[in-house]
């Protein structure tokens, strides 16, 4: 999907994201505003005028804001979380996101191993002692690291590399992870198993997951009990994966020993009890907060938007996963074809009952990873009116179950390139043929050439006699040379005709009279 090309693509970004990123769009023809600190109000009221938004983890992307943005068609996150951005949403908007999820990896790494360090010595507390000129040698007793266990939770990017970090301290790493292979973890350290035989393994536990429902509440009342009392805990990932209240109450009693904080579940914290507690360190969402992470971030997803403008790659979507495979010259012909075929069968059924079943089937090795996008495009052409639907091909598929469309597609293997579309009654077959997406069969009827599909066409059904089609012809053309191309299939008595026009009719009622079904589109 490329922004439109007649005007400058416009990118607003809404929070402080590294000076590359701004240069990078500019210097690709970009239009670029900064604007920091937007309210909701002033966000909902310029987010129309923008095709792209960059953004981090501050900006509330809600589907309000999405609903807000007519001409949005990409959001970028300069980070790794996208829990500020209502997918589900954009998504159903036809808007893409996408994020750079490697960018900060090793800063959110290394705050988690220096609050690790931090609470294995109350660096923190004694430098607030030390400020309030004192000199307490005695109170800020701490342990080493080496020789304790670190329970790592989430062994993804960052979780790997605090693992191969807290190593060279000497400590031993354990963790828990649904994807990670056993064997691929054991590679870098971490001996893998079950959450009930890590808690009470550990000295320390640091979180690494994303917030969804199965890590919310992931350290509770019930599971930081079965911990080593004075358990310390670190998360530098979401806020509520460690219950919040539970915290507080295992660091009161003494079973939570200390806590590393940099996230919280409201930002920044209303509620102080746990950031004023003695034994937390907190940050106020740090991890990502170096040169080096804001650089690559910013870059990043600049370099990421200019690839998705240009038609040449779609990196780091989280959604929208169809177009991965969509940026080549090719596929573009192909997605035409498709969103033809669905027109076509439009305007056939919509004078008649809507659809509710079409079956779209991709023939041809070539065309085996094309099935989703294919299947997308169709759906485009079939509900795509003249007040358009804002039907694209990240929402299609979506659109098309909220509307009770249901779309199967397959793919059988041994035939040459080609889509065939089956629904309400019509059956179409179309294909690419020398850079032309081209209609191959209707209704079961072959037509004698390949239909081009593009421009205005004009489809009827017939008996085939030779006194109809000079009516005919003579009815289309008018007073002015308005037929371009003819093409006709036959099968039995009867044949569609498909016409070629230089403008549409102004009304089909006079030919509806001479022929049996007629209807006309601009593909
Ligand atoms: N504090 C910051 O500034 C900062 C910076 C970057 C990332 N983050 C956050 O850190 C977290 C991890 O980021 P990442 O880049 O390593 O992500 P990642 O996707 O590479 O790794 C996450 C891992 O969590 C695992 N996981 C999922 N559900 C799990 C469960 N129930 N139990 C255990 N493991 C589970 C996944 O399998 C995956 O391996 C994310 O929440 C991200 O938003 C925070
Ligand atoms: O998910 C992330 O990338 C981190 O939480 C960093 O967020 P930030 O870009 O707002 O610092």
């Amino acid at each position: 999907m490329k922004i439109q090309k007649h005007q400058a693509p416009r990118v607003l970004i809404s929070e402080s994201v590294d000076p590359r990123c701004r240069s990078i769009l500019q210097e690709n023809g970009i239009e670029v505003t900064e604007r920091q600190n937007m309210s909701k109000d002033e966000l909902l009221a310029e987010i129309k005028n923008y095709d792209g938004l960059i953004v981090r983890s501050a900006t509330k992307v809600t589907a309000e804001v999405v609903r807000a943005a007519g001409a949005l068609k990409i959001i970028g996150r300069a980070g790794t979380g996208v829990d500020n951005v209502d997918v589900d949403a954009a998504t159903k908007n036809g808007v893409i996101v996408m994020n750079t999820p490697g960018g900060n990896t090793i800063s959110a790494a290394e705050l988690t191993c220096a609050l690790v360090l931090s609470l294995s010595r109350n660096v923190a507390q004694a430098d607030m002692s030390m400020k309030a000129g004192k000199w307490d040698r005695k109170k800020f007793m701490g342990s080493e690291l080496f020789g304790k266990v670190l329970g790592i939770v989430g062994l993804g990017r960052i979780g790997k590399e605090v693992a191969t970090r807290m190593q060279s301290f000497g400590m031993r790493t354990i963790g828990y992870d649904p994807i990670t292979p056993p064997d691929v973890s054991a590679a870098w350290g971490v001996e893998q198993m079950s959450l009930e035989q890590l808690w009470p393994q550990c000295d320390y536990i640091t979180v690494h997951t994303p917030l969804m429902p199965s890590t919310t509440g992931l350290l509770n009342d019930e599971t930081l009990a079965k911990c080593k009392k004075g358990v310390k805990v670190v998360n530098c990932a979401r806020g509520g994966i460690i219950d919040e209240e539970a915290l507080l109450r295992a660091l009161e009693s003494g079973q939570c020993g200390g806590a590393g904080l940099d996230v919280y579940v409201e930002e920044p914290p209303m509620q102080r009890a746990l950031v004023n507690h003695p034994n937390v360190i907190s940050c106020p969402h740090l991890g990502a907060s170096t040169k080096e992470a804001q650089a690559r971030c910013g870059q990043e997803i600049a370099l990421q938007i200019v690839d998705m403008v240009k038609g040449k790659a779609l990196v780091g979507a989280v959604n929208a996963q169809v177009l991965a495979s969509t940026f080549s010259p090719e596929s573009h012909l192909w997605i035409r074809l498709g969103e033809a075929m669905g027109s076509v069968l439009r305007a056939y059924t919509s004078s008649k009952q809507p659809y509710s079943k079409v079956q779209v089937t991709t023939l041809g090795e070539r065309l085996k990873k094309s099935t989703e996008f294919l299947s997308s495009a169709v759906v485009v052409g079939l509900i795509t009116d003249g007040s358009s639907h804002g039907a694209n091909l990240v929402n299609a598929l979506a659109l098309a179950k909220e509307t009770g469309l249901s779309v199967n597609s397959s793919t059988p293997k041994p035939f040459r390139a080609s889509v065939s579309l089956c629904g309400c009654g019509y059956k179409a077959l179309g294909s690419v043929q020398a850079g032309v997406p081209v209609l191959l069969q209707l209704d079961g009827c072959v037509f004698r050439q390949p239909v081009s599909l593009a421009g205005h066409l004009l489809f009827f059904k017939a008996e085939s006699s030779p006194q109809l089609l000079p009516s005919v012809t003579g009815e289309i053309s008018g007073d002015c040379k308005r037929l371009t191309s003819f093409a006709s299939a036959a099968s039995g008595g009867e044949q569609w005709f498909c016409v070629g026009m230089s403008s549409l009719l102004g009304d089909l009622a006079s030919l509806r009279s001479l022929v049996k079904e007629a209807a006309q589109l601009t593909v």
